[in-house]
């Protein structure tokens, strides 16, 4: 049971003796205790002296943690204690006791050391282990001093004895005495431990801010940091977190957590940029001193960065974060997985590795700008050789594919008209899916007061969007955007001094305002040449169409001198022309193909006062449905896919000339309806444009169609044959002048002679016998072919052969005839023929006696014979 001195006068007063040897070894022990600095020096020279004196077995001092309201073992009695071998002897020296304990209280309650009996009190409820382990050690009895400072329990003396009897109330009495000496010589030592540890601490940020002088890269700092951390006995992890460019995240830099960490998920973790105002890290950022954290309080808390997750599930239970600034610039945060904070030691520590980070990010950061120049370097003179787009576009996806997770969504350059901005280049495979809703968008001319290619053309720099805010702002483009992933679109203006040449817009997770300034700048200049080297195209194009015009024109003057033909049916298409050339009428001319339509055309144009204009042809036939429009009326830039620049129509064209539609009856009736008004209207617009354009222009259609027909057929707009067939001029086919063919056969011979080299000097007149006696499906034109291919296969300067095709369905037909009729009637209908293409001529040159090859007579006397008379064949 519990036992203490009554009083001073009560029972067991001290002999003299006895109390001469107590204030004797109380006075030297004071003396002592004084010089005590080491911890064990105190406890063996407490031992010693008390030796002499009483009998025990060994001694500790505990020291209370008001904190937690506990107490620990302080100074031990490593020699003397008889459980040292005793296999919780560790555990005991690590363990906190609770001061609530009954067994403890009755000794901070008591002014007297008290004494127990271990056998009464180990195995009482709340009594600490330590009793029992020192039983099991031989211990029977314990009496427990206590040392106070200022007024308040700081610690305890134990002392134990393997008998029963051994605290007498002599011993009692001396440690009560001592126990204020004993306590001062605690407190001395603890202060004497506190300025050790200052020292070492001192010492450990000497070495580590010479050793972090020599950190020149990332690894070299965690390489520092971790030793540093091993020194300190914090052998577990840490990782330094930076503030990325983005200003509102921050990401791993250096790390190292220990075998603890999964390498997959670790290197997910290190990767992540974790916003800043997570809950978490910005409260580390504002805290001027180390914060302790814990991860389930945290993850309770409601923050949901992933890294907490993480670290639950690698076992972390608390961390300490701090922040690391350079001045007042945060730069980034410590996290240290520790349980106790030493705040001047941790904040020694930052500080230090602040300073390294500040010169390793400087330093990055200008080797990153060197790349950046480099790399623009490299840009600029890959975009010093590109002269289209194509080559640009290449350019451009090569040099973004360098730069991490950047594309181009769009280049588009500003109108000559100075308000609209239409598409010059886009990449279609961004927007993967949803590329149709793209085309569409870039199909769209926009001005340049739209919301966002205003802000951007207002800015000076650029405008950043983060696609979230725009998402949840209710702007439409950012659905698009959204779908690549990427976080911001940058907007920029192309700027070549103070003129706006367009807007450029990239798609990124982050882009450096160097870089975007550089990249921005050199497609400025690439998108300017590239648009004045088109125009230059465009110019040169323009120049060799004119060329082209030049030239035809003067065939054409020289094909016109040379109309030949001097039979009725020539002589009255002669006269419409003449009647009609002079004005402005519009000329409807219809014939077969090769009756020399064009010819009359050119003829009926270079008869006109507007003769000095070259005349314009369009070839209706030869225009794709999708193009008739933007090449009658012109289109502007961008107006449909494939548009890149605008373009001057033939109707624009010829303002001030002719406008020749040859073919007119192949014309779609979509066009037919477009054609119509522009000639009613005297006025165009062009293809994508708001502009109405005067034009004033004679028209001349020619078609090999029966216009008639067509429209009957639905084929043709009534309105716009009327329109046309103001004054139609009709070619006969070949077969119905043959007095003209042998005028065109010398004509040709004479033409083709001179451009094949050959010398023709005369044509045999079976010749011109032949060419009479053929139907002429392909009219002059045919003509002109066969005599030219003749020319070539003449062996010498008479041209003595023709070779005149054999028509196949001509044969059918005329077997047909053949069979359903008499020889009578066969001969009679082809003297008739043959006389009507002589023209009635019997005998003579050129007669049908010529071409029948008989006598003029035998002719005479068949056709009285069969009753042929004038009437047939001039009718
Ligand atoms: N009376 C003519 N005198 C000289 N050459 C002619 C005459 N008529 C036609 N030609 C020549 O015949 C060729 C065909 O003429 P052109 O192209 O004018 O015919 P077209 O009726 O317009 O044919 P298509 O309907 O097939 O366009 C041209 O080389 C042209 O010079």
């Amino acid at each position: 049971m519990k036992r203490t001195i009554k009083n001073e006068s009560g029972l067991h007063a001290p002999t003299k003796t006895i109390l001469e040897q107590e204030r004797k070894v109380l006075l030297d022990l004071g003396n002592d205790i004084t010089k005590v600095r080491e911890k064990n020096d105190l406890i063996t020279l407490f031992k010693n002296r008390i030796k002499g004196l009483f009998y025990f077995t060994h001694t500790i001092i505990t020291l209370i943690d008001h904190k937690d309201e506990t107490y620990y073992a302080f100074l031990l009695d490593n020699e003397g204690s008889p459980i040292r071998t005793h296999p919780r002897y560790r555990e005991m020296v690590a363990a906190r006791f609770s001061l609530n304990a009954p067994f403890i209280q009755a000794v901070l309650t008591s002014d007297e050391p008290v004494s127990y009996i271990l056998e009464d009190i180990m195995d009482k409820p709340q009594s600490p282990p330590f009793l029992r382990v020192n039983y099991e050690g031989g211990v029977r009895e314990i009496l427990m001093t206590k040392l106070m400072k200022e007024g308040k329990p700081m610690g305890f003396i134990h002392m134990y004895s393997d008998r029963t009897d051994s605290f007498n109330p002599e011993f009692r009495g001396v440690m009560k005495g001592i126990a204020p000496q004993l306590s001062g010589a605690v407190s001395n030592i603890i202060k004497n431990e506190e300025l050790l540890n200052k020292e070492k601490e001192k010492s450990f940020l000497l070495d580590f801010s010479s050793n972090i002088a020599a950190v020149r890269t990332k690894e070299d700092l965690m390489s520092a940091v971790r030793t540093a951390l091993h020194k300190l006995d914090q052998k577990s992890g840490f990782v330094i977190r930076c503030i990325n460019e983005d200003k509102t995240t921050m990401s791993a830099y250096v790390y190292d957590l220990g075998s603890a960490a999964d390498e997959k998920s670790l290197s997910v973790l290190v990767k992540a940029k974790y916003p800043i105002n997570d809950g978490l890290q910005n409260r580390v950022l504002n805290s001027s001193i180390p914060l302790l954290f814990n991860v389930e309080r945290e993850i309770q808390r409601g923050i949901t960065s992933a890294y907490l997750q993480y670290w639950k599930k690698m076992g972390f239970e608390n961390f300490v974060g701090i922040r690391l600034r350079n001045g007042e610039t945060n730069l980034g945060i410590l996290l240290l997985d520790i349980e106790e904070i030493k705040i001047e030691l941790l904040q020694g520590i930052c500080a230090q590795i602040s300073i390294a980070l500040a010169n390793i990010m400087a330093n990055e950061q200008i080797s990153k700008k060197q790349e950046e120049q480099a790399f623009l370097l490299d840009f600029s003179s890959a975009l010093t050789k590109m002269r289209t787009k194509d080559e640009l576009q290449a350019a451009i996806f090569e040099v973004l594919d360098k730069i991490m997770n950047t594309q181009l969504a769009m280049i588009r350059v500003l109108e000559d008209d100075g308000v609209h901005l239409s598409v010059f280049m886009f990449d279609r495979r961004l927007f993967g899916k949803a590329h149709a809703d793209f085309d569409k968008l870039a199909a769209n001319k926009i001005k340049i007061d739209e919301t966002y290619t205003a802000q951007v053309l207002a800015s000076k720099e650029g405008v950043v969007f983060n696609v979230d805010e725009e998402l949840r702002s209710g702007n439409d483009y950012a659905k698009l955007w959204k779908t690549t992933g990427l976080r911001n679109m940058y907007g920029l203006p192309l700027r070549m001094g103070d003129k706006i040449i367009g807007t450029i817009w990239l798609l990124a997770d982050f882009l450096g305002p160097l870089l975007l300034k550089g990249i921005c700048s050199q497609i400025t200049v690439a998108v300017a040449n590239i648009l004045a080297n088109e125009k230059l195209l465009a110019y040169k194009k323009q120049l060799e169409i004119e060329n082209d015009y030049l030239k035809e024109q003067i065939k054409t003057i020289y094909n016109f001198s040379e109309i030949i033909g001097s039979g009725e049916s020539m002589q009255e298409v002669y006269r419409l022309m003449g009647l009609v050339a002079e004005s402005s009428t519009t000329v409807l001319i219809l014939g077969e193909t090769g009756t020399g339509k064009e010819l009359i055309a050119r003829a009926i144009h270079n008869a006109s006062p507007r003769k000095e204009n070259l005349m314009v042809k369009v070839n209706c036939a030869a225009l794709p449905a999708n193009l008739i429009e933007s090449e009658l009326f012109g289109h502007e830039r961008g107006a449909f896919t494939g548009a890149t620049d605008r373009r001057i129509g033939k109707f624009e064209m010829a303002d001030n000339s002719t406008l020749f539609l040859d073919e007119i009856g192949e014309l779609p009736l979509e066009a037919q309806a477009k054609l119509l008004r522009v000639i009613q209207e005297r006025e165009l617009e062009r293809v994508g444009g708001k502009q109405v354009i005067k034009i004033n222009v004679r028209l001349v259609a020619a078609t090999n169609r029966n216009l008639e027909e067509e429209v009957k057929a639905g084929r043709f707009r009534a309105d716009l044959y009327f329109r046309l067939n103001v004054f139609p001029i009709i070619l006969p086919p070949l077969r119905d002048r043959l007095e003209d063919i042998e005028a065109l056969t010398h004509f040709f011979v004479k033409k083709y002679s001179r451009s094949t080299g050959r010398t023709i000097r005369k044509i045999a007149p079976r010749v011109i016998q032949q060419l009479r006696s053929y139907t002429w499906p392909g009219n002059v034109r045919e003509l002109e072919h066969l005599i030219e291919r003749s020319i070539l296969l003449a062996t010498d300067s008479t041209l003595s052969d023709v070779f005149i095709p054999r028509n196949a369905d001509a044969d059918k037909q005329e077997q047909a005839f053949l069979l359903n009729r008499s020889l009578e009637e066969v001969e009679r209908g082809y003297i008739i023929e043959t006389l009507k293409r002589c023209g009635g001529k019997i005998s003579g040159t050129g007669s049908a006696a010529e071409v029948l090859q008989i006598p003029g007579n035998t002719l005479h006397s068949k056709m009285k014979k069969l009753g042929i008379t004038k009437s047939d064949y001039f009718s």
